[in-house]
């Protein structure tokens, strides 16, 4: 089964808001809400290619970027690892640079189903994270 290697970006603000885009209807896990990120190319390590994802799909620079979590997990046919990396400072303003829908939602309110459902304990631990300290 194909596995792959996947940086994802949890863009965080001030007012405890983080960055979603929605994934385009032609790829996998269609239309469903996602941190940005993707594949880590040969040669690159985790960082490196949030850095390069998280430009190439938002247009930010990030100028900081911690561990937050790895994940496995097989859907159907391909198998992911998720490389999350928590991301609270970078220069410039997030958007949908690949046209891609976008919006913030205040980390409590975060929807699990609305994600691949890679996702879920994440964003289980990030709810679970905002009501001890928010
Ligand atoms: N970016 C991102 N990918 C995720 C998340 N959760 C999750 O299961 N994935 C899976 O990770 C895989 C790779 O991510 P991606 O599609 O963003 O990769 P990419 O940007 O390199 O895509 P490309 O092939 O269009 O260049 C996909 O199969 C996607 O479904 C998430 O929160 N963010
Ligand atoms: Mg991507």
């Amino acid at each position: 089964m194909k596995h792959l290697q996947v940086a994802v970006g949890i863009i965080r603000n001030a007012n405890q808001e983080i960055f979603l885009a929605r994934r385009a209807a032609d790829s996998h896990m269609a239309n469903m809400w996602e941190f940005p990120g993707g594949k880590i190319e040969p040669g690159e390590s985790a960082e490196q290619a949030l850095k390069r994802e998280l430009l190439e799909e938002t247009g930010i620079e990030v100028t900081q970027a911690k561990v937050f979590d790895r994940v496995d997990h097989t859907y159907q046919d391909l198998r992911v690892t998720l490389h999350f990396f928590l991301v609270e400072a970078w220069n410039g303003e997030p958007f949908g640079r690949e046209g891609q829908p976008q919006r913030w939602v205040k980390q409590r309110d975060l929807v699990a189903e609305e994600f691949p459902p890679a996702n879920y304990p994440l964003v289980a631990r990030l709810k679970a994270e905002s009501h001890q300290n928010h």
